[in-house]
């Protein structure tokens, strides 16, 4: 178990993905959609997507601890997929890091805004996203949402951060 008085999230390394850590996003993310957290994401689409990953690992080559995806949806905007941190780590500022990072990658493309659509309203409230009906979000609709099983009737929150 880990001792959250003796670490923070200074301590971990954020790095791109790569090839070798798919299977275990797969894991984070499959756990996380287990309970309800977020959508899984079949193999395919990891090995599709994986460049727009970063993951946290506690040293180099230990197993990985956290992700997350940035997803460029059309000229203006980007959005923030697929982000877990294992429970254990939980509560030490790596989903903050993780998010703040896509954020200043988003602001290096020149974009003008990062959405997400969640179940952790609070989360990304501490974070300055704001909410925002899904009508607001078409492309993202018409690209992804009509493929989702829960489609039309999607129960998470679109949030925005204005860059
Ligand atoms: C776009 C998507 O992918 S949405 C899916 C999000 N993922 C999930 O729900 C999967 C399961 N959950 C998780 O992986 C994690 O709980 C996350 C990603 C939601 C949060 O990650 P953490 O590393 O625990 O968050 P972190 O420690 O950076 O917290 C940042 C701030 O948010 C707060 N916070 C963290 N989780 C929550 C929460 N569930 N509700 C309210 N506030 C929260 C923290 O207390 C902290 O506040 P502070 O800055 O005032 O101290």
């Amino acid at each position: 178990m880990v001792n959250k008085e003796e670490i923070n999230s200074s301590n971990f390394i954020l790095r791109k993905a790569k090839i070798k850590d798919v299977k275990q996003i797969h894991a984070l993310l499959m756990e996380s959609a287990a309970r309800g957290k977020l959508l899984a994401r079949p193999l395919n689409q990891l090995y599709h997507h994986l460049r727009e990953f970063v993951v946290v690992e506690t040293e180099a080559d230990k197993p990985i601890i956290a992700c997350v995806a940035l997803s460029i949806t059309w000229s203006d905007s980007a959005e923030v997929r697929s982000l877990v941190v294992d429970e254990s780590y939980q509560k030490l500022g790596l989903g903050r890091k993780l998010v703040e990072h896509c954020i200043k990658e988003a602001k290096e493309f020149e974009l003008k805004r990062v959405f997400t659509l969640t179940y952790q309203v609070d989360f990304f409230n501490k974070l300055n996203f704001k909410e925002i009906t899904k009508d607001q979000l078409p492309q993202k609709i018409w690209a992804d949402c009509i493929h989702c099983p829960k489609f039309p009737e999607c129960d998470e929150t679109a949030m925005i951060f204005n860059l």
